[in-house]
């Protein structure tokens, strides 16, 4: 783990006991550990970053007059397959940069580029889903309609979008719950939805918001284990916005770091956990991903509570806790 001046290249409750997710009491989902990743030959898509933020500022406009300045001086770049958290003071703009990510608001100065298309082409060519706080779901949707629901506003047959809300409630451990309703889903499970239905369209980027924040500890420890399997699996960028450092520490590749409002990044902490899949293969070009074709097994269990109990780990955490005191967010 070591901390980066930021800007710089990447490497360049609500206890759950469904049938589809595991009781509190029981064994943590297993964490990936780079060695299981599958083998991959080199990325020549990695030469181009999933996200490269140049420059940007954002300013609001204050009703009767005035201006918010919610960010200033952007720079942040995000390699294909590695997982970025953004993490600060409470109004420092994380949601803000987030959004510009993903074309909800645009930069008062500055570059968005997504997959190397302004954000604004790569919004309408669908290369991200995004999740919030809220899971959003609609109420009169059944959870399988609710994971279709971009799938059919997009013209996807029926029997198509049935098939991959299918594999998308298996992957995320609600299998047995496509025909329930969201009232019935506990809270984790109802966020578990909200994130097969952002990954419906196999988006290359996923942004989320907070996904966890609502959620009890224990739970939103489980769901951590779960969005690193699922990343595993998916090879999916993310961006994720929390307040957490233990989640952004046992999430990310890296944490980026944000001074209190105007916003700007103030460090970017690499982050390392043996046992874990870690960010030395993105560097590399290298993916993560599911496996090749005809390949099986996943990854190795590794116990989610050894990696939040290794030194690494603490050291990780009391890195982006002094960067965040440095910058002023602390
Ligand atoms: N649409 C908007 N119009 C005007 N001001 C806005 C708008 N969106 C955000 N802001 C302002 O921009 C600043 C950054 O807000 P933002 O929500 O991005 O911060 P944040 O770091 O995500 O906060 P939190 O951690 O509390 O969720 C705040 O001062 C906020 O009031």
């Amino acid at each position: 783990m070591t901390a980066r001046p930021a800007g710089g290249p990447p490497g360049s409750s609500a206890v759950e006991t469904s049938p589809g997710a595991p009781a509190a009491d029981a064994p943590a989902a297993p964490v990936p550990r780079e060695e299981d990743r599958p083998a991959g030959g080199a990325n020549p898509a990695a030469a181009v970053p999933a996200v490269a933020v140049h420059g940007v500022d954002k300013v609001f406009p204050v009703a009767g007059g005035g201006a918010t300045v919610a960010l200033a001086g952007i720079e942040l770049t995000v390699a294909p397959g590695e997982f970025v958290s953004l993490i600060g003071p409470s109004g420092c703009g994380k949601s803000t940069l987030l959004r510009l990510v993903g074309d909800l608001v645009e930069p008062t100065r500055g570059e968005v580029l997504v997959f190397g298309e302004p954000a604004r082409a790569a919004r309408a060519a669908r290369r991200y889903g995004i999740a919030f706080q809220q899971a959003g779901l609609l109420e009169w949707r059944t959870v399988a309609g609710n994971v279709e629901l971009p799938l059919q506003v997009h013209g996807v047959s029926r029997k198509e979008r049935r098939a991959r809300a299918r594999e998308l409630l298996d992957l995320v451990g609600l299998g047995d719950f496509a025909g329930h309703w969201p009232a019935q889903l506990s809270g984790g499970m109802q966020q578990r939805v909200a994130i097969a239905r952002a990954l419906a369209e196999h988006p290359p980027l996923l942004l989320l918001d907070e996904p966890f924040g609502a959620l009890d500890e224990m739970t939103r420890e489980r769901m951590q284990s779960e969005l690193a399997r699922i990343r595993w699996e998916t090879g999916t960028t993310v961006i994720l916005v929390t307040h957490s450092i233990p989640e952004a520490v046992f999430l990310s590749d890296r944490v980026a770091v944000m001074s209190p409002r105007p916003g700007r990044i103030t460090d970017i902490i690499d982050v390392d956990l043996p046992g874990r899949l870690g960010a030395a293969r993105v560097g590399d070009g290298v993916p993560a991903g599911p496996a090749a074709p005809g390949e099986t097994g996943g990854p190795t269990a590794v116990d989610a509570d050894d990696v939040r109990e290794q030194a690494a780990f603490f050291a990780a955490v009391t890195a982006v806790r002094e960067a965040l005191r440095a910058g002023g967010g602390a």
